[in-house]
């Protein structure tokens, strides 16, 4: 059985057949729904909020991972728990206020995530990573999908693994963007445990091949302890 697990971001998917990249993730070896709210701020493109997530909730059978890419995410925490995210992922560069932010989601019963863009060094999640059930280290600047996998990356999944062992913390290590089968071994042996793909997955002739393929990466995995 494979230690990590794939999640298929839905940005990527076809919006006007969205029950079927619903069903796809569902009846797949998919583990998660990845989805991707920005707000035009943090991030240039605007995507969706709480009102389709909160359908794609309803109709999801595995964890709802809600990726926020907004500006001031504390806003809208318990609004889109409401809407039905199994975990929250908040920016650390989108809050003043980081560890409230992270107390926040903890208190509205949805796990909690914290993002790095490419720039940020791992060393802002030292004050809060015995917090945190996931760190998502964007592998891309965020805002769009299809973009190149920028391969900086690896040292810092390293640098991250280093910092959930120091502190003794449940995180894992989620990795998103320009992720695919050519790169997922290397994400993995790095550290990553989760991956996040879009275009790799829904831009396939057959997405649930894929899936099964990112799954059945035999990559030598990490020990947390
Ligand atoms: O958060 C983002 C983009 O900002 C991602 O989740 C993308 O949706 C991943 O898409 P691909 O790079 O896999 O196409």
């Amino acid at each position: 059985m494979s230690s990590h697990l794939v999640a298929p971001s839905l940005l990527a998917a076809d919006f006007r057949h969205l029950d079927r990249a619903i069903d796809l993730v569902n009846t797949s070896e998919a583990d998660w729904f990845h989805l991707d709210v920005m707000d035009g701020r943090f991030v240039p493109n605007i995507s969706f909020g709480q009102f389709i997530i909160e359908q794609i909730a309803q109709g999801a059978e595995k964890y709802v991972d809600v990726h926020l890419m907004i500006e001031d995410p504390g806003r809208y925490i318990e609004s889109f728990a409401r809407a039905g995210a199994n975990g929250i992922t908040v920016h650390a560069e989108a809050c003043t206020h980081l560890h409230r932010v992270v107390q926040q989601i903890k208190e509205s019963g949805a796990k909690a995530g914290v993002a790095l863009n490419p720039h940020t060094p791992v060393s802002h999640l030292e004050n809060v990573i015995e917090d945190l059930d996931t760190v998502l280290i964007m592998t891309v600047n965020p805002g769009f999908g299809g973009q190149k996998f920028i391969y900086q990356s690896i040292p810092k999944l390293r640098q991250t693994r280093d910092l959930i062992t120091v502190h003794n913390s449940r995180a894992v290590i989620e990795v998103d963007g320009g992720i695919g089968l050519q790169n997922a071994q290397k994400v993995l042996e790095a550290g990553a445990r989760v991956l996040v793909a879009g275009s790799a997955v829904f831009g396939a002739d057959d997405p649930a091949a894929v899936i099964s393929q990112l799954k059945a990466i035999d990559a030598n995995p990490v020990a947390y302890v």
